[in-house]
Order: structure tokens, then sequence, then C-alpha cells
């Protein structure tokens, strides 16, 4: 994915400003940021849910793509093998088979359950499950991690890690230490700026990668106030 000159505003305030990156076809990919730095944001404009108001997103032909949103949303009244059912078919997944999807994330007890009779930990069970079915080339994730309990985490890690050979999985989290051993890449949002794309290698703390990056921006606008 190319995302060339991308800006956005939201309610008259400059929400994203002058976002050009190109993104890998494969591998996770770990928006960091601090709260209003733009994250959820750029990824509701990936996801096509919001405009951009200048700028341009370019997609290879056979892109796909699904967002998980923080909170997770379903439809109250499905069923959760149904919630799943709807996924599919939204996306145009032809042959989908639900029961080892549910089997994979332990939903097959809560199969004929309502998504609003869910507790948080089977609402995020759910919401990885419809990853699952979704069956896109690019999975994006607002904070998936929240209040996440071990055994889930546990399922989550695995499942990313079975997945980032074949998909790009984009995902802004808050909780930086336990993605490190999944991240590919490390994107540094800043006030709706995309401050750094690198490479991360292991060892590379997200604390430092993060400073370093705040800090150059810093260092940078000095040298504009500066007068040049
Ligand atoms: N619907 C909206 N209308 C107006 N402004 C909004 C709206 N949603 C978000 N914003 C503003 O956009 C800016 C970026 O918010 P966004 O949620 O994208 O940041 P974020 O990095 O995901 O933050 P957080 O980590 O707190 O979730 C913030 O200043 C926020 O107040």
């Amino acid at each position: 994915m190319k995302i060339n000159q991308l800006c956005l505003s939201r309610s008259g305030q400059e929400i994203l400003q002058n976002i050009t990156v190109e993104l890998p076809d494969t591998g996770v990919v770990v928006l960091l940021g601090a709260n209003g730095a733009g994250k959820s944001s750029l990824l509701q404009v990936m996801a096509g849910l919001l405009s951009p108001d200048c700028g341009q997103l370019n997609f290879s032909p056979d892109h796909s793509c699904y967002l998980l949103p923080e909170p997770a949303v379903f439809y109250p009244y499905l069923s959760v093998k149904e919630q799943l059912q709807f996924v599919a078919q939204q996306m145009r997944v032809a042959a989908v088979d639900i029961e080892p999807v549910m089997e994979r994330w332990g939903l097959t007890a809560m199969a004929n359950r309502l998504t609003r009779h869910l507790s948080l930990g089977f609402r995020q069970r759910l919401s990885l499950a419809q990853l699952d079915v979704s069956a896109a080339s690019m999975l994006l994730m607002d904070e998936p991690l929240n209040g996440m309990d071990p055994q889930v985490m546990q399922a989550f890690m695995q499942q990313v890690q079975a997945w980032k050979s074949q998909k790009s999985i984009i995902m802004a989290t808050h909780i930086m230490q336990d993605m490190e051993s999944l991240a590919d890449w490390v994107v540094v949002m800043h006030q709706g700026e995309l401050v750094t794309l690198r490479r991360h290698t292991d060892g590379d703390s997200f604390h430092n990668i993060y400073n370093q990056a705040i800090n150059d921006w810093q260092a940078s606008g000095d040298v504009m106030d500066d007068g040049r």
C-alpha cells in the first residue's frame, strides 16, 4: 500500500498531515503514538471508513482489507456463528468453514450465544475470529491487546506469527513491549504526522525507537524555528 501526501480534518481540526509512506505487502507494522496522535484515524482512512481531504492511497489490485476497531462492534442480536457468517458474506468469502475458526478461538461452546451476551474475553475472541474469516490480505487492528487475558493473548500472538508471511498486518498499540517480538516495522506518529518508519530487528526497544523519533522530530522543529 502506498500513501501519498494524505491529510484529514475532523470537526475543523487537522488530524493527519501530509502522510507519505509505502507499507510492505507482508509482515507486521506496529503504529506507535501517544493519545490523540492520529493512529485510529489513519487506520480508518486505510479501511475506507474516512475519506481523506487530500492525498491518495494506492492498493495492489487483489487487495482486501479488514479493520478491527476499538472497541469491537457486533450486531447485538446475531449469534456468534451468525456474526462470523455475516463477516464472511460482507467480505465475499465464498466457501468459509466457520466451525474450525470457532474452534481455533475457543468459541465453539458459544456458537449460538447472542453477541450482546458475551463477556469481554469472548468479545475479544470473536473479534479475532472475524479477522480469520475475513480472509483479507490486509488486517488493520486498533489496540487489539486491550484487556486481553494471557490465554487469548497467546493465541493471538501465534496466529499473527502464522499470518505475517502472507498478510500485511498493521496494528496501533499502546502496550509496547508485548508487540516487540512480532513487529517487522515500526511507525511512529506524533500530532498527526508520521515521523518515523523503520525496520524492527530483535532487541530494538519500542521505547527507544519512540523516544528517538520524537527527539528527532523536535530537533527538526527547532531548526525550522531558527528561521530556515
Ligand atoms: N470523530 C471525531 N471528531 C473530531 N475529532 C476527532 C474525532 N475522532 C478523533 N478526533 C480527534 O482526532 C485526533 C486523533 O485521534 P485518534 O483517535 O486518531 O488518535 P489515536 O492516536 O488513535 O489516539 P488514542 O491512542 O487516544 O486512541 C484527536 O485530537 C482526537 O480528538
